[in-house]
């Protein structure tokens, strides 16, 4: 393949959002999930998130673990996998957590419409990687990632990134956390916003696996493709 295996893995709530209306990130899983979604990163090349999720949580995508970060040492790699920001603009503010926590690559992904002089301020910090007109070209950097030798990617969102991955066919497997809570509101992000499918375009999933955490459920998902 000419691409990494791609898997996504998001927390949702009970009607499928991801954060709340005001785009604030609350507590959708627990312990043990926590520590799946901190293996997942361990095992993972790389962990990918959009520009919308920097700007909401500035998480640091980091392994947090201090036995899986002293695993990867052992196996020869980082204590992170690659960190990569799907970022058009190049908005990312200099101080975002992902620069400031962690050793590791980090990766900012922009297209060609983004402000040169940002590009420079971010070379120092990370490797800019510069695909697509007006957006990045997720296929083309899925494609320059494998090159630098990324087999493995985690996608953790947002909505709009998991929109234009699974849109364009780059996805294999998609886990997602089911917690036992409501969210609501039609502009709180769910787990696929962007343009959505047509009935014709319609992404069929088959379901590998299903298993109760906790007070939720996380459900495994091989993609598809189309359905119709
Ligand atoms: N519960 C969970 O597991 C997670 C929740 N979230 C939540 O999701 C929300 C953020 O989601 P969004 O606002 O949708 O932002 P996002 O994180 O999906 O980033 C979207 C941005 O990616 C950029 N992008 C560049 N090229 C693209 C392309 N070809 N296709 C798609 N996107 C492209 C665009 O600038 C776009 O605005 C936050 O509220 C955050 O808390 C985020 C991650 C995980
Ligand atoms: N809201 C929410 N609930 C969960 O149960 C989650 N697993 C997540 N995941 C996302 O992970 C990011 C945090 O990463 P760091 O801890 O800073 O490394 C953040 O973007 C969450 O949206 N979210």
């Amino acid at each position: 393949m000419d691409r990494p295996f791609i898997f996504i893995n998001s927390a949702m709530s009970a009607d499928g959002k991801l954060s709340t209306k005001e785009r604030k990130q609350v507590k959708i899983s627990g312990k043990l999930d926590f520590e799946r979604v901190d293996e997942l990163r361990a095992q993972a090349d790389a962990i990918m998130v959009g520009i919308g999720t920097v700007l909401a949580d500035d998480p640091s995508l980091t392994v947090k673990s201090p036995e899986r970060k002293a695993a990867r040492k052992i196996a020869g790699k980082n204590e992170n996998p690659v960190r990569i920001i799907v970022d058009s603009a190049a908005r990312i503010p200099l101080d975002a957590d992902i620069f400031k926590k962690g050793e590791g690559l980090r990766i900012i992904a922009v297209s060609n419409s983004a402000p040169a002089e940002k590009i420079k301020s971010l070379g120092e910090k990370a490797l800019v990687i510069k695909t697509g007109d007006l957006k990045v070209d997720l296929g083309g950097l899925v494609a320059k990632l494998k090159e630098m030798g990324i087999n493995t990617l985690m996608v953790e969102g947002g909505a709009t990134l998991n929109w234009g991955m699974l849109s364009v066919g780059l996805v294999d497997e998609v886990y997602t956390f089911v917690g036992n809570l409501i969210i609501g509101g039609k502009t709180a992000p769910t787990f696929v916003d962007g343009e959505g499918f047509t009935e014709a375009e319609l992404s069929g999933l088959e379901l590998l696996s299903a298993e109760k955490i906790e007070e939720g459920i996380l459900l495994r998902w091989k993609v598809k493709g189309k359905i119709n």
